[in-house]
């Protein structure tokens, strides 16, 4: 793999910047921002495509730093006008076990206004970027997880994995912005409103004949194979038009976003706090350790 620093290669489509380049630039860009810390990047200096691994052991759980610094990565690498981006993970089980729940139990209620804000962020720039997005699932991937396959445009799993959102199962309600993300891959509103109602979690040969995901790939490798044939399928001269057409699918679910996004914030930090919901989830945790 090829990567240069910062200069246009002979495609014209993608400034490349090596990790540590990245981290540089990050800092130098905008101050606050700490270098990568749960995440490396790479990318091709031939097709243009990025790749990002997330690298949070063991589960790849959601906290604040790690959401912003995959945001961040996103919005860098459209600045360099990458052509697309594919998401996977360092782990051989875990894709993303979605929000860091021992970070939701019992915290300060600022913390879990920064977790949540996160997400939001999150899922804005990704389900927002025109970016090819490929979520290649090596690993379980749920709730926030869940999230992060969903609002990529294609999805590519192993076998033996699950997939799904099941927020209900922790007494929480799924945000409508999620729900719309779901809409978007699963258009059948019914299927739609009972996995969510009832927290359904997909094995990977159902989720693909129920279109939750796109293919299945017999090792990463293959994956990866897939989801650069994926992403170099779109010809260079239509990535604008492909773009706009992209946001134009998704600019309904993103102004019902902004229009609630204080809203949904309360709703959070009210259903998070309450006795019975953090009873539940020590409980939740207690049951994760256990199975260990
Ligand atoms: C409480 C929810 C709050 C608000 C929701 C409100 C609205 C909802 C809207 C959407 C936003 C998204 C919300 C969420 O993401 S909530 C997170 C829900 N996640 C889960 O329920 C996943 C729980 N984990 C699992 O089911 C399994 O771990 C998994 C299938 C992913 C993998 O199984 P496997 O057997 O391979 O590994 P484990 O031994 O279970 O786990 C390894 C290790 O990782 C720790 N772990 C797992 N998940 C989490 C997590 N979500 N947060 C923190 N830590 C996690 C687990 O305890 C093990 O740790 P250790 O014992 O130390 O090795």
């Amino acid at each position: 793999m090829a990567a240069r620093i910062m200069n246009l290669p002979k495609h014209g489509l993608c400034h490349l910047m090596r990790t540590s380049a990245l981290a540089r630039h990050y800092a130098g860009s905008t101050g606050s921002a700490s270098p990568p810390q749960f995440t490396t990047l790479s990318v091709d200096d031939k097709t243009g495509i990025a790749t990002l691994t997330l690298n949070r052991p063991p589960a790849n759980a959601l906290n604040a730093a790690f959401m912003g610094e995959i945001a961040r990565s996103i919005k860098e690498l459209e600045k360099s006008k990458c052509r697309g981006l594919i998401l996977t993970s360092s782990s051989e089980r875990i894709f993303c076990a979605g929000l860091d729940l021992k970070e939701c139990y019992q915290a300060e209620a600022s913390h879990l206004q920064g977790i949540w804000v996160a997400l939001q962020n999150l899922w804005h720039t990704l389900y927002s970027t025109p970016l090819i997005t490929v979520a290649l699932i090596n690993g379980h991937t749920v709730a926030g997880g869940g999230m992060l396959a969903l609002s990529s445009e294609y999805r590519i799993m192993l076998p033996n994995f699950k997939i799904g959102i099941n927020e209900t199962m922790v007494g929480l309600a799924v945000p409508m912005w999620l729900i719309d993300t779901y809409l978007n891959v699963i258009p059948n509103r019914r299927v739609a409103e009972w996995d969510l109602t009832a927290s359904r979690i997909y094995k990977s040969e159902h989720a693909l004949k129920a279109g939750l995901v796109d293919e299945l790939a017999a090792s990463k490798e293959q994956g990866l194979e897939r989801a650069v044939a994926f992403i170099s399928s779109y010809p260079k001269h239509s990535l604008v038009a492909r773009a706009i057409t992209k946001r134009q699918f998704r600019e309904k679910d993103l102004k019902n976003f902004e229009d609630n996004r204080q809203h949904d914030l309360e709703i959070f930090l009210s259903n998070i706090q309450k006795p019975n919901v953090q009873s539940y989830l020590g409980e939740y945790l207690e049951s994760l350790k256990k199975k260990a």
